[in-house]
């Protein structure tokens, strides 16, 4: 039986993930929030794999305790900075890791689907617009930073936020970014596309949190048969 431990184990996340661990056979040896979090450094028992679905700020002890126990990673946590993300690809040298900004299929589907259509749709204008639940922490979410990557994998046009006051015509090029805040919502990613008398919008909506969960626990399964290494969701799941 792989063992596994969950970082974020009392929050949204990290209470079904739990869950669904234990469902799948995990034995879960240990669970880590703010208050214990430090325990990760030294004293918490080696697991398989840890499961972080928490806040950028426990990451030195994730890897920490990546490094002393040669656990395999699923992160699932937003709002990391691009060095930390870089920490956890260098920790893919050893460790096998898999980080992604959003567990569900349907997301990995509209990613390849939006680097397609933007592709196909070389200057239209673009706005990608993120809606989630009223305690998100972060913004914009990481499903709307990948959602942009994949409009923009130079990462070079400009990126527009809000829009207040007279800010003039819309640049050319330029990609709106949008972050709307309210009530339960799990999770809704629209790319919109403008041409000239004519829209075309791609949207996924998340009616719970047990799609991110079942595809990180899928994640962390599959993760374990595979080599050391820093794995992205659509690589590991569709190859
Ligand atoms: N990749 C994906 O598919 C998804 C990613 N997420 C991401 O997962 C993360 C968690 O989301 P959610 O469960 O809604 O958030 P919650 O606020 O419900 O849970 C966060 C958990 O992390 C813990 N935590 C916060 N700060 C630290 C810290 N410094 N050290 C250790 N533990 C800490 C909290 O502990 P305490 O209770 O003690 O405060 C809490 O238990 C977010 O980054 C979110 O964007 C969410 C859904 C899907
Ligand atoms: O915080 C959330 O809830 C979610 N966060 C992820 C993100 O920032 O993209 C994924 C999902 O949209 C839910």
């Amino acid at each position: 039986m792989a063992s596994a431990i969950v970082i974020g184990g009392a929050g949204r996340m990290g209470r079904l993930v739990r869950e669904e661990l234990l469902a799948r056979g995990f034995d879960v040896v240990g669970s880590y929030d703010v208050d214990n979090v430090d325990e990760l450094d030294e004293l918490a028992p080696a697991a398989d794999v840890a499961v972080d679905f928490s806040a950028p700020a426990s990451l030195p002890h994730t890897l920490a305790y990546a490094r002393r126990t040669g656990a395999a990673v699923v992160s699932g946590t937003t709002g990391l900075s691009p060095e930390q993300l870089d920490e956890l690809r260098a920790l893919g040298e050893k460790n096998r890791v898999i980080w992604a900004s959003n567990y569900s299929l349907g997301v990995a589907a509209l990613r390849r689907a939006t680097a397609l259509v933007a592709r196909t749709l070389a200057g239209w204008d673009v706005e990608i617009v993120e809606t989630h639940h009223n305690q998100k922490a972060d913004a914009p979410s990481g499903t709307a930073k990948a959602l942009l990557a994949a409009v923009d994998p130079t990462g070079e046009r400009p990126v527009v936020g809000g829009r207040e006051g007279i800010v003039g015509p819309r640049v050319p090029g330029e990609i709106g970014v949008h972050a709307v805040r309210g009530g339960t919502v799990a999770g809704t990613h629209e790319v919109h596309f403008f041409g000239t008398d004519e829209e075309l919008c791609l949207t996924h909506r998340a009616t719970s949190r047990q799609i991110f969960v079942t595809g990180a626990v899928a994640a962390a399964q599959r993760l374990l048969t595979r080599e050391p290494g820093f794995y992205d969701f659509d690589t590991l799941m569709f190859g």
